[in-house]
């Protein structure tokens, strides 16, 4: 058969050449070539108007005249990143910061990224009412979050906002201090297996957390956990990781193609865990609520909690924190939290006084809201502190020096008593809150911050224009290690806290909690609750890192970690105060 069929197609060869016709052979090159060529140029022609008509783009002309690397057609300087891990891209970051200082353009193809990491610039954005809005990237939270405080933006932040930020008022911060005691003592106990093992801290840092905000943010006591809650725990953990994948698996950014993997389904599920037990906690609080009204019992209202009565203890100020002297620049709506400071009162969890809000009428948040709050203020409150918390760890298990120095102002305090800290006694933790802002200097677990612009912004460097449309990324590690505001800028030194050393400082250099407007509503809690945490800690254990700090190997994420694991080892501490040479 197939040499019957060679026969006949020599025979129509012989024919062709005779007849001097094209041959059939040359006729299906012809045809492959056309068929690959004509699309090829197509495609090219295509891609090459859109290459012209960017070019010509108001964005990328005003883009390109602000200082960065020179980029391909279409990609721009995306391919610097493709198959990096993550912490190959912060030294990638870091050196292209080193080289063009302290504005830098990059094009993720046709998106202007703008990185900016001096001081009077980030005030320009971070201090303005106008540019709220996050960049894109935060839509990978969205599932989760939905339209929470965190990447909510116009009139449903803004009035979102005023509804939660005084839920952090001192009051309610104070009243949550027995709390953050029965963690971190529980979290002692736990940690007591690890006794001369090295160990993985942050394991234990991210479990004490979580239960805390499960019983600050939601009412949901260890007594009165059940699996669900140990569930949602993990949960949240996980969904953390699926978000840190997406950020750097260039596949995974897209939704098309995220959609189609397994992280997806895995989103899904922990999802379905997460939102079904807040949506059960809501329920279940909104009927008791509701029950108790029909008794007559009514809860007390934020206004009852943070209402300054005769009675009331109030501080003076200069009882107040090292932090509120750090942080009074920052133009937030956080400072009213000290005018009227009363004693401690009933424990509220943040759920109750949204569901109390809203019953009473004094807010508009509905169900669903209320339910993305929360989701919110778990995410945002869990792994920051959970980072800031290993971080602060490990940097005293490597200074021993300034561990003792830390602990004897804890002995100062508790002498060798094993008691609770109370909220007199945080304020006395001047050393430790020193310690703990060097920490969040040096290591901030949110290590940039960004917005997308919506109209043109021209900031002081060069009096250089920003169009709008760009996003721009705050470097809050970067400026945190800058010598003009810093001396010795890499060094850990708790003494750059010291009021003397703090004066002259541009506020907008220091921003671990963002600052402005949309500065992180968390961060009085936050401090309160390290505090007690690592205070607990510290008088029971003695830590030890092998690792030098310039072994750290650090992961450039959402929130800022150690690939190589917060690793240290624990001795118990022996109560007596140290010889300090
Ligand atoms: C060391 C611990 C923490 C650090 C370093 C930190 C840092 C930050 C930063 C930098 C932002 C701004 C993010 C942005 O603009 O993209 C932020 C926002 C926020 N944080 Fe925190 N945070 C911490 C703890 C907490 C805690 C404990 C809570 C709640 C219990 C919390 C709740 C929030 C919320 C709700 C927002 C969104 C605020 C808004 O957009 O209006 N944070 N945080």
């Amino acid at each position: 058969m197939s040499i019957e069929c060679d026969d006949t197609l020599r025979d129509v060869l012989q024919n062709e050449k005779a007849l001097n016709m094209p041959s059939i052979v040359e006729d299906t090159h012809y045809v492959g070539f056309a068929r690959f060529v004509y699309p090829l140029l197509f495609i090219t022609t295509v891609l090459w108007l859109i290459h012209r008509w960017q070019q010509q783009s108001r964005i990328f002309k005003l883009g390109n005249v602000l200082p960065g690397p020179a980029g391909l057609p279409f990609f721009g300087n995306a391919h610097m990143a493709f198959g990096k891990e993550p912490d190959q891209l912060v030294n990638i970051a870091l050196k292209y910061a080193e080289q063009y200082g302290t504005v830098i353009r990059a094009w993720l193809g046709p998106k202007l990224i703008v990185f900016i990491l001096d001081a009077e610039d980030i005030e320009v954005i971070l201090s303005s009412h106008e540019h709220i809005d996050k960049s894109p990237e935060y839509r990978f939270f969205k599932p989760w979050l939905g339209e929470g405080l965190l990447i909510s933006t116009g009139s449903k932040w803004r009035s979102h906002r005023k509804i939660i930020a005084p839920t952090f008022h001192i009051n309610i911060l104070k009243s949550f201090v027995g709390v953050f005691n029965q963690n971190s003592k529980g979290v002692v106990e736990k940690m007591r297996s690890e006794v001369g093992h090295t160990f993985d801290v942050h394991d234990y840092m991210s479990a004490a957390t979580v239960d805390i905000l499960l019983e600050t943010a939601m009412g949901i006591t260890r007594k009165t956990q059940d699996e669900s809650g140990f569930d949602y725990a993990m949960a949240v953990m996980k969904m953390c990781d699926i978000i840190h994948q997406r950020q750097y698996k260039f596949w995974l950014r897209l939704d098309a193609t995220f959609n189609w993997s397994s992280f997806y389904q895995k989103q899904k599920h922990f999802l379905s865990i997460i939102h079904g037990l807040t949506t059960k906690v809501i329920k279940s609080k909104k009927e008791m609520y509701l029950e108790n009204k029909a008794k007559g019992y009514i809860p007390p209202t934020l206004a009852d909690l943070t209402r300054n009565t005769d009675d009331d203890n109030v501080l003076s100020t200069d009882n107040k924190t090292l932090s509120d002297t750090v942080f009074k620049g920052y133009r937030d709506d956080l400072d009213f939290n000290d005018d009227n400071d009363v004693g401690e009162k009933k424990r509220l969890a943040f759920l109750d006084l949204m569901i109390e809000s809203a019953q009473n009428g004094t807010s508009q948040l509905s169900d669903q809201e209320i339910k993305e709050q929360v989701d919110t203020i778990m995410f945002e409150g869990h792994d920051t502190t959970a980072a800031g918390s290993s971080f602060v760890l490990c940097l005293l298990g490597v200074y021993k020096d300034i561990q003792d120095k830390v602990y004897n102002e804890q002995y100062e305090i508790f002498g060798d008593s094993d008691r609770p800290a109370t909220f007199a006694d945080t304020l006395q933790m001047k050393y430790l809150e020193r310690v703990i802002l060097e920490s969040l200097r040096l290591y901030p677990p949110v290590p940039v911050i960004a917005r997308k612009l919506n109209r043109d912004v021209n900031i002081v460097t060069n009096n250089y224009l920003i169009p709008a449309g760009a996003t721009v990324v705050i470097g809050t590690y970067k400026i945190h290690r800058n010598a003009k505001y810093y001396p010795d800028p890499d060094t850990f030194n708790p003494d750059n806290f010291l009021p003397e050393n703090m004066q002259n400082r541009h506020y907008y250099s220091y921003i671990p909690f963002s600052a402005g407007p949309r500065s992180c509503v968390g961060r009085k809690y936050a401090l309160l609750k390290l505090k007690i945490l690592l205070s607990t800690i510290l008088r029971n254990y003695e830590c030890t890192s092998a690792v030098p700090e310039k072994d750290f190997k650090l992961l450039g994420d959402i929130i800022l970690k150690r690939s190589d694991g917060f690793r240290i080892t624990i001795e118990p501490r022996k109560r007596v105060p140290i010889n300090i040479a």
